[in-house]
Order: structure tokens, then C-alpha cells, then sequence
């Protein structure tokens, strides 16, 4: 059996840690894994995470530990969130101390590159017999741990599981949806990644409003032409998950995704941009990833092509900039029955 009011998040990070925090707020008790034991011991006595989020106090009902098996026994709920690079590794290690009924949640943006699998795949392949569910929605973790109200979505097919991340993380600056997509929820979260390096790009270059208008549609109508050929319903992208969070991460400084893009377009190398940031941006990895895919499935996709060309062919982002805008003309909404998925060269 589990205690209703445990909750366990693994990782360290910006994101687990704002997630951990706002359960303890709402009086859950709650333990936050790190890998790292100094780091732990020092979070914990510091009752701050100095790494990732300085100078925010860290909720009472919070324990930062080291030891997995004191953060998991008994929690009605485990949020992983670990980038997805190493959230395969993280999980496999959990499903000892899982109680049957423990729910799993992904936070985590990004994909796997065998058979381009999502981290809440990865829960299924590894936790088959756990209700699993995925949060995702336009989230600063900086602006989550101040209180600036925000919304997010619980995707899962599991009510139940739902009801309870409602219940453990909605407040007063917290809103919760539920959907029951939670492949477009997924789907949608690391797709936007994506577009935030294309959008930060474009504002290096000094583009202007139209531009990014111009740029944010149209990236929301490639995201969704693949996500609906991949089984996901397009409308999800309507939401939190997808046209929320584009706009976010397309439109803020705050997204380590958008500054990759705007470091490389202000003429640094895809490297020295990453060991700047000096945190996981996903959308790098994704771009390679959803080209591919996009190549295998004859989606087309544009802009995640011309972001390939920049970052890995050495492409100039003009060059790339004029070939997309001086293509063949395109029809504006799809999913009306015109060319929902036929081959052209522009924008
Ligand atoms: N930061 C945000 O605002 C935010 C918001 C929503 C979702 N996310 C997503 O959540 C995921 C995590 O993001 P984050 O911002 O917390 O990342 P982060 O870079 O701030 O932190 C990642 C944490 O994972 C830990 N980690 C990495 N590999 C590990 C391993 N093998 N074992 C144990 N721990 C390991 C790191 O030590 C670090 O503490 C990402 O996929 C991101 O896209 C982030
Ligand atoms: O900093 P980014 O670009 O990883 O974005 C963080 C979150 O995904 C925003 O919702």
C-alpha cells in the first residue's frame, strides 16, 4: 500500500526541484533524490538548491536525500525528472522499491534515439505494471518557484493518477489540466524545443515581429503534421502542451533551448553554446532525431530540416532563411483536408 501523501522526485535539477517544493507547499511530504550525495547533504542543510535555483527557500516538507529507497518506499506518486539522456538509467534503478500501485511521471522533454521513444515509453517498457502519466505544459522552473501563475497538464490514461497529481501539486498559482493524449501531451513538449532554437536564432539575427509571428505558426503547423502521422490527436497542440509552451520557450530568454539558438546565431559554435549554458537543452538532440524521423515517414518538415542544416551541416542561417521563404507557396491551416501531408520546399 501506499501513503497517499508521499510523493518522491528524482533529480536535482531546476524542474525537480521547483515539482518537489510545490508538493511539500501543498503538505505532501516529499523527498527529492540526487545522485549526488555531497550535493544532497548540502541542499538539505542548506534548505536551498545553490546549484540550480539560488536563493530560493526550500519548503519545510521537503527532504533532499541521497538514498532512493527512503525517497520511493511507500510514495503514492514518483515524478523522474532527469533529462532524457540518462532518464532510462534512473528509472531501471527505481522498480525495486516501487509499491505496486505507485503512479510514475515523466517531466521530462525529449527522446530517446532508439526507435524515437518517449520517456513515458520508456516507463512503459520499464514499469509495465504502474499507472504512468506525463507532466508537460509551459513551465519555467525560475518562474514556477516565485509563484507567477502557471498552468500545466497531467496526460495519462489513468484517472485515478490524474486525480492525484491534481491533488498534489494544483494551488492558488498552479493550475492542473488533465488530458488523456499523452502521447500529443509528450510529443508536444519535446517538439517545441525545437522551434525555441529556431525562434532564438531568428531574434540574434534581429528579426522583427512579423517574423516571429510568422515563425511561431508555422512551427505549430509542423509539429502537429507529425505528430498526427505518428497517431497523436493534432488538437493537443491546441493546448498547454504544445502552443502553450511554443510560445514560452519560442519567446523567452529564460529557455535554454531558445539561448542555444540565439548563441549560435549570434555566431558561436553549437559546443560553446551548450558548455555556456552549462544545462541540458533537449532540442538539440530532438532536431537530429525528428529529421530523421520527419525523412522516414516523408513529413515535411522545414524548419526542424533547415535547424539540421545550420547546427550540423554547417549551413549559414541566411542561406537557410532564403531557401524557406522563397519555396513553392503553401496553403496557411492544414487538417482541413488540403495537403495535410504532401512534400514542398517552403516555409
Ligand atoms: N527547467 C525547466 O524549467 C523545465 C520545465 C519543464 C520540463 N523540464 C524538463 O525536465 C527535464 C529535467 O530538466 P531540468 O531543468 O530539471 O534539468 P537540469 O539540467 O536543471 O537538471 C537535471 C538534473 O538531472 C540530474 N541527472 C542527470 N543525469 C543523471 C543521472 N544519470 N542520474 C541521476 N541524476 C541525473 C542532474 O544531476 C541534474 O540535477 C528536462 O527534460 C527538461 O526538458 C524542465
Ligand atoms: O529551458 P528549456 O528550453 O528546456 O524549457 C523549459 C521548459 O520546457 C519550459 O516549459
Amino acid at each position: 500500500m501506499t501513503n497517499p501523501n508521499k510523493i518522491a522526485v528524482l533529480g536535482g535539477g531546476s524542474f525537480g526541484t521547483a515539482i518537489a517544493n510545490m508538493a511539500a507547499t501543498n503538505g505532501n511530504t516529499v523527498y527529492q533524490w540526487m545522485r549526488n550525495e555531497e550535493r544532497a547533504k548540502q541542499c538539505q542543510a542548506l534548505r536551498e538548491n545553490p546549484f540550480y535555483l539560488p536563493g530560493f527557500p526550500l519548503h519545510e516538507m521537503l527532504t533532499i536525500t541521497h538514498d532512493l529507497q527512503t525517497a520511493i518506499t511507500d510514495a503514492a506518486l514518483v515524478f523522474v525528472s532527469i533529462p532524457s539522456q540518462s532518464f532510462r538509467s534512473v528509472v531501471k534503478l527505481i522498480q525495486p522499491y516501487l509499491s505496486k500501485d505507485t503512479g510514475v511521471i515523466s517531466t521530462a522533454k525529449g527522446i530517446e534515439p532508439e526507435n524515437f521513444t518517449l520517456m513515458s515509453q520508456v516507463l512503459e517498457q520499464e514499469l509495465p505494471d504502474h499507472p504512468i502519466g506525463v507532466l508537460s505544459g509551459p513551465n519555467f522552473a525560475k518562474e514556477i518557484v516565485v509563484n507567477q501563475q502557471t498552468g500545466t497538464v497531467i496526460a495519462s490514461e489513468y484517472d485515478a493518477l490524474i486525480t492525484l497529481t491534481q491533488k498534489a501539486l494544483s494551488s492558488g498559482t498552479f493550475r492542473v489540466y488533465a488530458n488523456h493524449d499523452r502521447y500529443g501531451v509528450e510529443l508536444g513538449g519535446a517538439l517545441k524545443n525545437i522551434y525555441a532554437i529556431v525562434c532564438g536564432m531568428a531574434a540574434a539575427l534581429g528579426t522583427g515581429h512579423n517574423t516571429q509571428a510568422m515563425l511561431l505558426t508555422r512551427s505549430l503547423a509542423e509539429m502537429s503534421r507529425l505528430a498526427q502521422v505518428l497517431g497523436a490527436n493534432p488538437m493537443t497542440f491546441l493546448g498547454l502542451a504544445g502552443m502553450g509552451d511554443l510560445i514560452l520557450t519560442c519567446t523567452s530568454d529564460l529557455s535554454r533551448n531558445y539561448r542555444v539558438g540565439y548563441a549560435v546565431g549570434s555566431g558561436k559554435s553549437l559546443n560553446e553554446a551548450i558548455t555556456d549554458i552549462g544545462q541540458v537543452a533537449e532540442g538539440v538532440n530532438t532536431v537530429k532525431l525528428v529529421k530523421e524521423k520527419a525523412e522516414s515517414l516523408n513529413v515535411y518538415m522545414p524548419l526542424a530540416t533547415g535547424l539540421y542544416a545550420i547546427l550540423f551541416e554547417s549551413r549559414p542561417v541566411i542561406e537557410v532563411a532564403q531557401q524557406l521563404m522563397q519555396g513553392e507557396q503553401n496553403y496557411d491551416v492544414e487538417f482541413s483536408g488540403k495537403l495535410s501531408n504532401e512534400p514542398s520546399t517552403s516555409l
